[in-house]
């Protein structure tokens, strides 16, 4: 690029930021950068190709930016292919020149106070794969987005936008989420990836996903008057509230006999587990009426008459834990409980009981696993033990709910320590290669243990990765997913092999699935970056650098200031690069994974005698 044009590019971004953020820059510290005097590729936020000092990504999350968003000059930086402004107090709207972002993949809006109509620009970002725009005030009707071909996540919950959803090829998406806001109409074919949670919220939309009211049928079509008249269309409506009206009355009566005959014929099924005797058996007769279910208090994605219900013919299961000698199912329900996280895969919550100990409980979503198959699935898990593994310590199942009970772990996530604000303490090489090889070897134990039932993690990410009160490292939430449709790609892709072998293939693919995740962590540990869109983001911004060999790049800039010896790094994001391969076939197993990184560690230990006590890791306590 042409110094000239670097100059414009880097003129545009500081108007862009100008207008964010009307009071200036003279709030912010010496690194936030953003002026015409410094390094744009230094700027906070900011990342850019190394070479060409062209930006690919701004990241401007969380830092009450309030002011206007200028889609025009922001889109000066032609190569932009990440934006993301979440979580900022941004108004007014975004104007038609975004269309100009033409590379643009991801687009993070959420949180903010944006108002008005979506540009119809955004429908012509064609090479977008995610957008979110969630918790704003953006209103009228969606722009013809479903022409955007690979577009993989749409979330627009919490606004107030209005009209038909359109019929996207859902088959493609990943995430959708149009709730609270103020869609109508019939809800599209989702092909069952998406259930009711995706729609909720949304009075006027009808389908079986929200309600048991069907869609009125369509008006036919008459040749003769093109548009009914506002009177005939006042009558059709008429008509079509009290069908919908006596179906929903149908419906109510049918529920109360049900319900009439479930309370006369009682029946609590023991199974065969550890059931902590008759405390632990939750009996209707017990429950008292005015008890609160506190999980989700806001929004709870499954009401309490469902939990209560289904508690009927449910127990809570168990297992041996020393921390928790006993549970009840009313326990649970009994002591306040604080929303951690709404994931992908459910919800969880941190459920504080009477004697003090804490408890991190998940409500897993739409799960479809018979009872029988997760109870076996969960105890398998359970009796295979490493120490670097969290092992749940009860779980409850029922058709409408499935929820797990594990020990709380008070001291966050790895994704905290890379990640989190109060990132004060040095998170020094030697112990990121021993958080590496701690990882490797819990999971290594784990596949090989259950190769046979074919149960990997599914779902490996920093956030899993939990320390407990001595800083000591455990793996989270082992064997909690089920295969997913994205990882029928890792099936080696021969008709034959799938007509054969799909479920050994599946699980195949989840080990394969386990491998590449555990290489996204470590290019986390490696560049100190945020994962994004399942860390392929991360892996494809790594694989560009390495390719074009500007390999040291890649790594966290304090690890290279601090000493850490070069030639390891290299080695471990080799490591990485393989268990990143796109093709699984190529990936090693998790124990070649694990040979690999201990003999690292091992050298890093040696070269460590040499100069010892050079190390400190958040005090005197290291994970492990
Ligand atoms: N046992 C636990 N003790 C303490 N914190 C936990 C525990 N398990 C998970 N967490 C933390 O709680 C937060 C929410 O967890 P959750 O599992 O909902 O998130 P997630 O892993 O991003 O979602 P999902 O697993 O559905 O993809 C995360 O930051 C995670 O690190």
């Amino acid at each position: 690029m042409a110094i000239s044009q670097e100059e414009e590019v880097k003129q545009a971004l500081v108007q862009f930021m100008d207008k964010l953020s009307p009071g200036g820059n003279a709030q912010r510290d010496a690194n936030w950068g953003w002026n015409m005097t410094s390094d744009h590729c230094n700027w906070a936020g900011v990342t850019c190709y190394p070479r060409s000092n062209s930006v690919w990504q701004i990241g401007i999350e969380k830092s009450s930016l309030s002011g206007v968003f200028d889609a025009s000059s922001v889109c000066m930086a032609k190569d932009l292919l990440i934006l993301s402004l979440k979580d900022n107090t941004m108004h007014v709207t975004i104007g038609e020149e975004i269309g100009k972002c033409k590379q643009l993949t991801h687009l993070y809006l959420s949180g903010n106070n944006f108002s008005g109509s979506l540009p119809d620009s955004l429908s012509y970002l064609g090479n977008l794969k995610r957008l979110e725009i969630s918790d704003n005030n953006f209103s009228g009707e969606l722009p013809d987005l479903p022409r955007i071909s690979g577009l993989r996540n749409f979330l627009a919950q919490i606004n107030n936008l209005r009209g038909g959803i359109p019929n996207f090829d859902f088959s493609n998406f990943d995430q959708f989420n149009v709730s609270n806001n103020n869609f109508s109409g019939p809800i599209p074919d989702v092909h069952g990836l998406f259930t009711a949670n995706s729609f909720l919220g949304n009075p006027g939309l009808c389908g079986q996903l929200v309600s048991t009211t069907p869609c009125p049928p369509a008006p036919p079509p008459s040749i003769m008057e093109p548009k009914a008249s506002s009177t005939n269309g006042f009558l059709v409506y008429a008509g079509y509230m009290i069908l919908g009206i006596v179906i929903v009355l149908f419906f109510a009566v049918k529920l109360i006999q049900k319900k009439k005959k479930r309370e006369e014929k009682v029946d609590v099924p023991i199974p065969n587990n550890r059931v902590a005797g008759d405390a632990s058996i939750y009996k209707p007769s017990e429950t008292p009426i005015d008890h609160q279910f506190k999980f989700g208090v806001n929004r709870s994605e499954y009401s309490m008459t469902s939990i209560e219900s289904s508690a009927i013919t449910s127990t809570l299961v168990l297992l041996t834990s020393p921390l928790v000698p006993s549970l009840r199912f009313e326990d649970l329900l009994r002591a306040p409980a604080e929303l951690l996280g709404r994931g992908k895969h459910g919800s969880l919550y941190k459920v504080m009981l009477d004697s003090g100990v804490n408890l991190a409980v998940k409500r897993i979503k739409d799960w479809e696993i018979s009872d029988e198959d997760f109870r076996r699935r969960i105890q398998k898990i359970e009796r295979t033990r490493h120490s670097n593994i969290l092992p749940p310590i009860a779980f409850y199942c029922s058709k409408q709910e499935k929820l797990l009970v594990y020990e709380y772990q008070p001291n966050g996530s790895l994704f905290q320590l890379l990640h989190g604000p109060q990132n004060d303490h040095t998170f020094d090489w030697g112990s990121r290669l021993i958080v590496a090889a701690s990882i490797a070897e819990a999971l290594a134990y784990m596949h090989k243990e259950l190769q046979e039932d074919g149960i990997a993690h599914g779902n490996l990410k920093s956030t899993n990765i939990l320390f407990d009160k001595n800083m000591n490292l455990c793996v989270s939430e082992y064997g909690l997913m089920m295969m997913e449709n994205q990882e029928e790609s890792f099936l080696p892709q021969t008709k034959d092999f799938k007509n054969k072998h799909l479920s050994a293939g599946q699980a195949y693919g989840t080990f394969k699935l386990d491998v590449y995740g555990f290489g996204v962590i470590l290019l986390e540990l490696l560049t100190g970056k945020l994962v994004q869109n399942n860390g392929l983001d991360l892996a494809t911004w790594v694989q560009t650098v390495v390719r074009e060999e500007w390999t040291v790049e890649v790594f966290e800039k304090g690890l290279l200031t601090e000493g850490a010896s070069e030639e390891r790094m290299v080695n471990l994001l080799q490591i990485a690069l393989k268990c990143i391969n796109p093709s699984p076939n190529k990936r090693p197993t998790m124990s070649q994974v694990a040979a690999m990184i201990v003999t690292l560690k091992e050298e890093e230990e040696s070269s460590i005698s040499f100069n010892a006590g050079s190390h400190i890791y958040m005090g005197d306590t290291r994970p492990l």
